[in-house]
């Protein structure tokens, strides 16, 4: 499935109120699964914050920084950044204009580093680039709305005061914002398509071992070098879900159609890959080393889980483009076994 970028709605909305379902799998009551959320908002949330009761956001803007107050304190978070918010943390969103991004959540767990394996001491995503705020607080005494996300319903309560009042923290359950540009690539410099699982910035593992609830993959600017070799994503069946969208630029193997603030959704074991002009530019070229996603950033929200698309999704949004298969159409058998 593909949807073309979602709507930024013209009315006063904010972060809250412009949050949207797209798909998701298991059940926050059950602590177990994920959901996909998009946002498109223009207002600053007004003396009203938000806590999720069900689980962890990784919040990924596309268009608009979001300035986002926390109990810890304050986060900028600028498109090509993302920033974590964890389980019961009160958060406000304040934004300086239109603004639309992408929101993972995860019921089971936390959102961590993946192992590197042989990789060893360093690469990826490093701990170093992690920033957690600094304390900040205000002393207000205002009528303030405390907005909640509690087993997938929106509930408010007032308050008289802003929560925003804690002077100091310590301690390691914390948000963090991380810019996706200190991702240190790792890629195939002799030969073959290495899977992306190499671009794998967090993940948030299942209880099954290897197995993710989500993986949060980009696919930044790099070097490909790669011989004798097909270089775009090859054809492939998965058994993850795999939810992409587009912050910046192009995303090499749908250069058409796949546009920032847009989505994909290839379920498990839905056959795709690069539409037909990606096929026939990169089957004809010479294979010199070449910068790609220059200037882009494409990310996939990766899941074990087998993700259902909400009504939202699949109708009210208007945005699901039914000509999506037609990029391939094209595509020709290219088998030419040798005569015997
Ligand atoms: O399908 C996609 O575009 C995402 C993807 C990229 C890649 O380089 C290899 C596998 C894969 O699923
Ligand atoms: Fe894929």
């Amino acid at each position: 499935m593909r949807w073309r970028p979602f709507d930024i709605p013209a009315a006063p909305t904010d972060w809250v109120d412009g949050l949207r379902t797209v798909c998701g799998a298991g059940d926050p009551r059950a602590r177990h699964g994920l959901a996909v959320h998009v946002y498109a908002c223009n207002a600053s949330m007004q003396d009203k914050c938000f806590y999720n009761a069900d689980g962890d956001f990784l919040i990924v803007p596309q268009q608009g920084s979001l300035h986002v107050v926390t109990e810890f304190g304050r986060m900028d978070v600028a498109p090509n950044e993302i920033c974590v918010v964890q389980q019961g943390m009160r958060f406000s969103v304040a934004v300086s204009g239109p603004s639309r991004g992408y929101v993972l959540e995860v019921f089971d767990g936390h959102f961590q580093l993946p192992d590197l394996g042989p990789i060893g001491a360093n690469g990826l995503a490093n701990p170093r680039d992690f920033l957690t705020p600094t304390a900040w607080y205000e002393d207000r005494s205002v009528d303030y709305t405390v907005a909640t996300k509690y087993q997938g319903h929106l509930f408010e309560a007032k308050q008289g005061h802003s929560p925003f009042d804690v002077v100091a923290w310590h301690g390691n359950y914390v948000p963090f914002k991380y810019d996706l540009a200190k991702f240190m690539v790792i890629n195939a410099v002799a030969f073959d398509h290495a899977d992306p699982s190499i671009f794998t910035v967090l993940t948030c593992p299942s209880h099954r071992a290897g197995t993710a609830i989500a993986d949060f993959v980009i696919f930044p600017p790099r070097w490909s070098v790669q011989e004798h070799t097909f270089r775009p994503p090859y054809y492939h069946r998965n058994c993850m879900s795999e939810f992409m969208g587009l912050i910046l630029g192009r995303y090499e193997a749908k250069e058409e159609g796949f546009l920032p603030g847009g989505a994909t959704l290839h379920s498990i074991m839905t056959p795709h890959g690069p539409d037909a002009q990606c096929f026939q530019a990169n089957t004809e070229a010479q294979l010199r080393p070449e910068k790609i996603a220059d200037g882009t950033q494409a990310f996939m929200f990766e899941s074990s889980l087998s993700l259902a698309v909400t009504k939202w999704g699949e109708k009210t949004c208007q945005k699901l483009d039914d000509n999506y298969f037609k990029c391939w159409k094209s595509l020709k058998k290219n088998f030419t076994p040798p005569k015997p």
